[in-house]
């Protein structure tokens, strides 16, 4: 709650769904949604670090929220529009065609103003894995494969648990171990993306270890159980979901003690809640693919198989798009389709100055990623239709 910056509240307006808000006061822009007004920007702005403050009609206060998933580092220079009566389309200008999208949206179901970024990704990336299936059917084994053989095209995501670590197990590597009174903390703080409670410990995805994967340019792997693969299910968060099965409960059992990393009594907890996961996983529905683990090798080849992997020589890194979208005169909205007017210099060609943004067939969204978006160069402009040049 603070004092409302002096240029704010004269500036605000009614709200225009077509048109681009460009009140803005140096580099912040204001948008409303409903009784609330979003101001986006850091410029002269000790306050709100992460560059977002609401001002509530209501109240008539202030308010800095808390802001959940991958924030833009810090610009100048941007446009905003509500998009989707709940989003905040951000264009930043001069930037890179994968920095330039933002999302920002409200965050329902938080007792404070809680909000989330989430970047906009051309094209249909790759999506997230998740894998789950019980202790002991060889998740882990094939993950590593995995990683092993596509270090640059797979990344792990972290998640982090209440169980101590096995010897050899690295915080920050394979779990971020930590109290359960901190992680409860963190997820009424909305920090995480899924969480369940499994064999007694709590477990869970934190929203920031899925974006580091995605930021590295990588493909995020999930080994996560049953109820987690539900959870992301039912969030924004697209994935594949895969569930491996052992080829009876005998191996199960014997690969479990083989391994050599529970007690007795953990051992027994495992094979008891196998039993359920077991029975979860042929919910209809939830997993895209079923593996059984029988023999590793063609298990593992069977995984490679269904992420396209099988006759991949070379590994390949998920490419980023790399145009540059320069600095932004005006941009109007159209349907699915936004206009982008840039300021282009002599040596651009006049085709270059008109940007389309097409979010027809977008996907996901805060606190994740919003993909599947389309920029062309609008080259044809006249009223009796236009040619699309795809930029990338
Ligand atoms: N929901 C959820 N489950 C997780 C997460 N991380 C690990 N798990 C699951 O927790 C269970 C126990 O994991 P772990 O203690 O490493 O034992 P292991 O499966 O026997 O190797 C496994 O089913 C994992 O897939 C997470 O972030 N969220
Ligand atoms: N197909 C397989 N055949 C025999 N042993 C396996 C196979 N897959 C994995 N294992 C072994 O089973 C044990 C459990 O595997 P792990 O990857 O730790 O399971 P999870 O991560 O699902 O708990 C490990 O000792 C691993 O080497």
């Amino acid at each position: 709650m603070g004092e409302a910056p002096a240029f704010l509240l004269e500036n605000l307006q009614e709200d225009d769904t077509n048109v681009f808000h460009l009140k803005s006061e140096g580099t912040q822009t204001a948008t409303v949604i409903g009784s609330k007004t979003y101001v986006i920007g850091w410029a002269n702005d000790k306050v709100a670090t992460s560059g977002v403050r609401i001002f509530d009609k209501c109240t008539n206060e202030w308010v800095i929220p808390t802001v959940l998933g991958t924030k833009p580092k810090p610009f100048r220079g941007h446009l905003a529009m509500l998009y989707c009566e709940d989003r905040i389309l951000v264009v930043k200008e001069s930037s890179t065609f994968d920095e330039c999208i933002w999302f920002l949206e409200q965050q329902k179901n938080f007792e404070t103003q809680v909000v989330a970024w989430s970047r906009g990704v051309i094209g249909d990336a790759e999506k997230p894995i998740v894998i789950s299936g019980p202790s002991g059917v060889g998740k882990g084994t094939l993950i590593n494969k995995l990683m092993d053989e596509f270090p640059a095209m797979f990344g792990f995501s972290v998640s982090h648990t209440t169980r101590a670590p096995r010897d050899g197990e690295r915080n920050g590597v394979h779990y971020n171990f930590t109290e359960r009174s901190v992680m409860e903390q963190d997820i009424k703080d909305g920090k995480f993306l899924e969480f369940a409670a499994v064999h007694g410990n709590l477990y869970g995805t934190s929203i920031e270890a899925v974006d580091v994967v995605a930021d590295a340019g990588k493909r995020c792997i999930l080994d996560i159980d049953v109820q987690g693969a539900r959870s992301v299910r039912d969030s924004c968060l697209e994935a594949i979901f895969i569930f491996v099965s052992p080829p009876s409960f005998e191996e199960l059992e014997k690969r479990l003690r083989a391994r050599g990393t529970e007690t007795e009594e953990q051992i027994q907890k495992r094979l008891r809640n196998a039993k359920n996961e077991l029975e979860k996983g042929r919910e209809p529905g939830l997993f895209d693919h079923m593996l059984v683990n029988d023999d590793f090798d063609s298990c593992y080849m069977s995984l490679k198989k269904l992420l396209g992997l099988d006759g991949a020589i070379n590994e390949t890194p998920c490419s980023l798009e790399m145009g540059y979208l320069p600095l932004v005169d005006s941009a109007s909205k159209s349907d699915e389709k936004i206009l982008i007017k840039c300021k282009t210099g002599e040596s651009e060609k006049a085709s270059q100055k008109m940007i389309t943004l097409d979010l027809s067939s977008i996907k996901g969204g805060a606190p994740a990623r919003t993909r599947g978006l389309n920029m062309y160069y609008a080259e044809d402009l006249t009223p009796n239709g236009s040619t699309d040049e795809k930029l990338s």
